[in-house]
């Protein structure tokens, strides 16, 4: 591992990826896997969401989010392990953790329009009446978002020394994630348990997670030296960070680096924060399996051999998301 201590994120653009200039794509695939070998955090432009839909989809969710409880409750549904719909507040906690993250959510999930038979392991989307517009938007923003991921795995594919395409077959129709994040207000700290935090320090589950340029500050990622570094995106970039599924496939190589979202001060904990993210999983039947050119000597193998969907099903019973 490169010992580089970073002190911010490190930005870099997709469009040198894509753009047909052998060198400039060369020099993305390097940056990203220096990157990805160390912080495991970097920030993309030119990810191809505009401005224009990011405003929209904020405008949707902050709607859904202002609703009463009473009705945001409609479309919460526990037996689907809150993988559709509204998951309430206090729901979620990081692995390890009981106390419950400050934020309430959202999830929208992959359509299959192509009439793949993967169809039948994903439940239906659900969409809240009282916002007609939100189905339009948070699918577009969802293949929007998903299309720059399959570029993102690609140049990963290629830093890993696997043929490019590696991972576009694994994450077709994919089982992956928008969710939309309202951290609440809260007017008297007191009420809340002394160790709530917005988000509490976690790994993400999933190969890779696009995250669209929050509301306000508090997101920070743990850097080598135990330092907790703020992440601090451009309007017009994505965060994107290597998650825990893809970090198992290439036994570390790659890190899943453990990031949190703190609290503002006492005084400001009235002010509300908006995310989101986008968490990309592949299809359930891809195998973790640590990937062989990853093991040596050096770096013996460090994960038993599990799936997607196993993976996925072991972290929600751990989030508190789903029951035993
Ligand atoms: O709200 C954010 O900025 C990040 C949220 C996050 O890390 C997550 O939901 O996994
Ligand atoms: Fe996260």
């Amino acid at each position: 591992m490169s010992e580089k201590l970073y002190d911010e994120v490190p930005s870099l653009d997709l469009a040198d990826f894509t753009s047909g200039n052998s060198a400039k794509k060369q020099a993305f695939v390097d940056a990203l896997g220096q990157a990805y070998n160390n912080i495991g955090f970097v920030a993309i432009k030119n990810h191809g969401l505009s401005e224009a839909q990011t405003q929209k989809l904020y405008a949707t969710i902050q709607k859904f989010f202002l609703m009463s409880d009473d009705i945001k409750q409609k479309y919460e549904v526990p037996e689907l392990a809150g993988q559709r719909g509204y998951i309430g507040k206090g729901k979620e906690h990081a692995k390890g953790r009981k106390t419950g993250d400050l934020k309430e959510f959202y999830h929208v999930g992959q359509e299959v329009t192509d009439g793949d038979p993967i169809k039948s392991e994903y439940p239906d989307n659900i969409w809240p009446e009282e916002l007609p517009e939100m189905e339009e938007i948070a699918l577009e923003v969802y293949k929007t978002i998903e299309a720059a991921g399959i570029k993102m795995l690609q140049a990963i594919a290629l830093y890993l020394g696997l043929p490019e395409h590696y991972f576009d077959n694994k994450v077709k129709n994919g089982n992956s994630i928008l969710r939309p994040i309202h951290y609440f207000p809260i007017e008297n700290p007191d009420e809340v348990p002394d160790d709530a935090v917005r988000a509490a320090e976690h790994g993400d589950i999933n190969l890779i997670t696009l995250l669209m340029g929050a509301s306000a500050d508090g997101l920070q990622v743990l850097r080598n030296d135990g330092k907790w570094i703020p992440i601090t995106a451009l309007p017009e970039q994505l965060v994107v960070n290597v998650g825990d599924m893809l970090s198992r496939h290439t036994n570390n190589k790659l890190k899943s680096t453990i990031h949190r979202v703190v609290n503002p001060p006492r005084a400001l904990m009235k002010n509300r924060r908006f995310s989101i993210p986008f968490f990309m999983h592949p299809r359930s039947d891809m195998d973790l399996t640590c990937l062989e050119s990853c093991i040596d000597a050096d770096h013996p193998k460090l994960y038993e051999d599990i799936t997607a969907g196993e993976f996925l099903n072991e972290r929600l019973i751990e989030l508190g998301l789903k029951k035993k």
